[in-house]
């Protein structure tokens, strides 16, 4: 019933051709996607479809201007595959929409975690470089500013007043004190950013993570970003020089510890001596899959 409709709808078409030219492979079912003509003809390309109303039979017209981009090595006349598709438009009774096939993606929000002296500044710095549509969310902190740092843009640097009354407002997503310093999460700056279809970046250490995870859930994507090996990691940790030895073996002994929480991420990519653009071009990669994924992940602030 279909196919006879088809027909009879391109056989009221300007273009002479018989029905066998279409049948060159065997229908499996009057639904089945069964196609084209092996004529040869001269192609011309980048024209720009207009549909006549005997080809839709009038009741569905094609959208005027809608171009058809030639397949290069398709040997049907261009103005033949017009006359195809508006016979199967008219014989499916309705017009191909030129809508995307796939659901917009959601902004994500990328949790990026590590050991100390890893390089998780490193690694979204450059990944801002190479990547539009990037937030990365400036922590507070009341930490000291270190040399080269920049405020409100490495961190916020803050007084420990100043840092404990964000909290009571319940302006941060997260906070922690790490190494006698407070980190936190501005949530405003998530929400302001997200709303414009940026995808979130957040640094933290790995408590910070896990309390991120029991608050975000599976919302957010986690990633643990680790040195390709122990000893890598301390030495990248000693060439910083920006530690005290003190500090540093709490950091080494803490890295050491905090390894074993790799399972609760998501996804754990390598940043190896020398190779931070591997690193970086493994991260776009898991962005890349996650809004290609079927069931986006949806967060809420
Ligand atoms: N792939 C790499 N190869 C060599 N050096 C690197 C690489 N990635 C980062 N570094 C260097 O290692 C040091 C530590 O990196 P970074 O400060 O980014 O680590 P971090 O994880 O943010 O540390 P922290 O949590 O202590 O702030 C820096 O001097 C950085 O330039």
């Amino acid at each position: 019933m279909l196919l006879r409709s088809l027909f009879s709808s391109l056989s009221r078409s300007h273009l002479r051709f018989s029905p066998s030219l279409f049948l060159t492979r065997s229908i499996a079912s009057p639904t089945s996607p069964w196609f084209l003509p092996s004529c040869r003809h001269t192609v011309r390309f980048g024209s720009v479809l207009r549909a006549s109303s005997s080809a839709t039979g009038g009741d569905s017209p094609r959208p005027p201007d809608l171009p058809i981009v030639p397949p290069t090595a398709s040997k049907v006349p261009f103005s033949f595959q017009a006359e195809m598709i508006n016979g199967i438009e008219a014989a499916l009774g309705s017009t191909f929409s030129s809508d995307p096939l796939s659901p917009p993606s959601s902004p994500l929000i990328l949790v990026i975690s590590g050991p100390s002296g890893v390089g998780k500044d490193a690694v979204i710095k450059r990944l801002q470089e190479v990547r539009e549509g990037i937030h990365f969310v400036v922590t507070a902190t009341s930490r000291a500013q270190r040399p080269g740092e920049v405020d409100g843009k490495d961190y916020f640097f803050v007084t420990k007043e100043k840092f404990l009354s964000m909290v009571q407002r319940n302006e941060l997503l997260e906070y922690a004190l790490v190494y006698g310093d407070y980190k936190g999460i501005p949530k405003q700056q998530i929400r302001e950013y997200m709303a414009k279809g940026f995808d979130i970046v957040l640094r933290v250490d790995i408590q910070g993570a896990a309390t991120l995870r029991s608050i975000l859930g599976k919302s957010a994507v986690f990633i643990f970003l680790v040195a390709e090996s122990e000893a890598a990691l301390v030495n990248r940790l000693v060439a910083r020089d920006t530690e005290s030895p003190e500090m540093l073996f709490v950091r080494i002994a803490t890295a050491r510890e905090e390894v074993k929480h790799m399972k609760k991420f998501d996804y754990v990519v390598v940043n190896a001596e020398g190779k931070l653009d591997g690193a970086v071009e493994l991260v776009e990669s898991i962005i890349d899959a996650e809004k290609a994924s079927v069931s986006q992940r949806k967060v809420e602030i």
